[in-house]
């Protein structure tokens, strides 16, 4: 697990409590309080006004979500003219310092398949209309359409073949070559910064560092140390089918691309230019649909894209005539490549809704006043292997589910991720209050009034016990060994009753464990996570249980809900 984000000094130098939130009467003034000397007032929950501001936070999310990128899309035109091409056939001298400020252009793509001594080649886009050389290019998508075998989808466990679900043809990367290149397009660098943008990483406050001798930029210091602190986060493609949709019935029903690894975040398709109508790509996320049309565009000829994430519902509705041809790629987390991106598209988590939110809530003494956890469902689904012993990943994070990771990060808070089907989320509670006891005790500060020893002990089984137990005289036995012993330290209680646990013969480290889970098990019982999201997107999960693009067992996707501690008002106020 990452080191704990948590930086409460912000609340203090500029969230001081409002001043109708009136510090409760405490014998060492608000917040510092010594709790071994006087244990916290534990504070009158008021929950109509806490369920309001845990509502402001759901529609923060949800306004959020609406906003965030699920999936983007562009053309790249064709340059035809063999006068604008070099004598290799590039487009254009590489060395032309011009280019750098042109469009990106692309040219016609050539196809082959079929066996040795039986290849096909075609161009595309087949020039002329009904010429001869039309005519036979006509004949030869024929001919690849016949090639494909008709494509299956993902249904169960099992790969499914169901022209109901699914009409196209398909042939694998081992079966046809073509020298489309989408990173030479452009392409795997707008999607990168479109779909895994860099993240301004705000780890607290570090001096400015003074560099002689760097080329000027024209940013300020503080521009330059933020653009320093960015984490970029890159994209590979790798190439995966060649589909031919053809009319007039081609189509792909709603469905979630199945994820290849757990790597996969996206993927990514390309229309190749060849008439045809019908057959517009549909990419469905938390109540929003975004149309891909490329039939409305080919009397140009270019390449048109989209990328979206592949756990975003998405259909390709019925071709009605001519072949929509098809190159799918899948899209994966890699290494950030450099800096693609400019400012405006990096996240600045500061600017979010939910940071400003959390920040307000987080003063208020109506919201969690004896602190708790705060779990957040994030709304997009993420792919994985094993649901219990993966551990997430959140540099995989997608579009709105970073926003909220990062705003609370940037809000002074700790969270963790937790697959939601795991079932119980203890462990998590435990790690976040582990992380929480550590970094407190990391601050030179006054002791916070709502560290109690059990949670500051949480991580030491005999620590637990010695606090849980002995002290309260459980443990007593023939030795006159108890909780009732006050001349004895904590250390020597632990000790002593190491050894005796040790002397009772075998089974001492055992018990301890056993002991250990009851108590924490107690322990948490009684603590509370407010939920907030999880409604109706998460239906989409029907879908990625019933049709995925292609059946693969081992790797499924499952939601994922951030965890937050919420430190008490107390603490929160210091
Ligand atoms: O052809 C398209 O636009 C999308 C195809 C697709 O969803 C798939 O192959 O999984
Ligand atoms: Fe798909």
């Amino acid at each position: 697990m990452a080191d704990p984000f948590i930086d409460l000094s912000q609340f203090a130098a500029s969230s001081p409590p409002p001043a109708s939130a009136a510090p409760l009467p405490h014998p060492h003034g608000r917040g510092i309080v010594d709790p071994t000397v006087t244990p916290p007032p534990q504070l009158h929950i008021n929950t109509v006004a806490q369920d309001a501001l845990v509502d402001g936070i759901k529609h923060a999310l949800y306004r959020q979500g609406r906003t965030a990128v699920f999936t983007c899309g562009g053309r790249i035109p064709m340059v035809l003219d063999p006068d604008h091409r070099t004598d290799e056939g590039d487009l254009t001298p590489r060395t032309d310092a011009l280019m750098q400020e042109q469009r990106i252009l692309t040219m016609p793509v050539t196809l082959r398949w079929g066996d040795e001594m039986a290849g096909r080649r075609v161009e595309l886009p087949i020039l002329g209309d009904g010429g001869e050389d039309g005519g036979t290019s006509q004949a030869i998508i024929e001919q690849l359409a016949r090639a494909c075998t008709p494509a299956t989808f993902g249904g169960d466990g099992e790969d499914v073949f169901d022209e109901e679900y699914r009409r196209a043809g398909a042939l694998a990367v081992g079966e046809f070559m073509t020298d489309f290149c989408p990173y030479k397009a452009g392409i795997v660098d707008l999607v990168t910064q479109m779909l895994v943008p860099p993240i301004a990483e705000h780890h607290g406050p570090s001096p400015p560092q003074i560099e002689y001798g760097e080329i000027e930029d024209g940013l300020t210091w503080d521009q330059r140390r933020e653009k320093k602190r960015m984490m970029f986060r890159g994209v590979r493609a790798e190439l995966y089918k060649l589909n031919v949709y053809s009319g007039p019935s081609g189509h792909f029903k709603a469905h979630v691309d199945t994820p290849r690894n757990e790597t996969q975040v996206g993927s990514l398709v390309v229309c190749l230019p060849i008439q045809f109508t019908g057959g517009a790509l549909a990419v469905r996320h938390a109540g929003q649909e975004i149309i891909h049309d490329w039939a409305l565009n080919l009397a140009e000829p270019a390449i048109q894209w989209a990328a979206f994430y592949s756990d975003c519902q998405h259909e390709v509705l019925q071709v009605t005539a001519g072949h929509r041809i098809i190159l799918t790629y899948n899209l994966y987390l890699s290494p950030g490549t450099g800096r693609l991106c400019d400012r405006a598209l990096s996240l600045q988590p500061q600017g979010l809704p939910i940071y400003e939110l959390l920040k307000r809530i987080l003063i208020s003494r109506d919201f969690m006043p004896n602190g708790g956890y705060l779990g957040l469902y994030l709304v997009h689904g993420y792919p994985h292997t094993d649901p219990v012993q993966h551990k997430f990943v959140p540099n995989m994070l997608k579009g709105a589910d970073l926003g909220v990771f990062e705003a609370v990060k940037v809000a002074g808070l700790i969270g963790v991720l937790v697959q939601c089907q795991n079932g119980s989320f203890l462990p998590a509670l435990e790690e976040l209050d582990t992380m929480y006891a550590r970094h407190v005790r990391k601050q030179s500060r006054p002791q916070r009034c709502d560290v109690d020893p059990v949670r500051r002990d949480v991580t030491t089984v005999a620590n637990l016990l010695t606090a849980a137990e002995i002290e309260a005289g459980s443990m007593e036995d023939e030795d006159g060994f108890g909780g009732g012993d006050d001349d004895m330290g904590d250390d020597d209680r632990r000790e002593e009753f190491e050894r005796i646990l040790g002397e009772e013969g075998g089974g001492g480290e055992e018990y301890l464990q056993e002991r250990h889970r009851d108590f924490i098990k107690e322990y948490y019982a009684e603590k509370e996570v407010v939920w907030v999201g999880g409604g109706g997107e998460r239906q989409v999960s029907k879908v990625w249980v019933a049709y995925g693009n292609q059946a693969m067992l081992a790797v499924k996707y499952s939601y994922v809900s951030l965890i937050v501690k919420v430190p008490s008002w107390w603490e929160r106020g210091m």
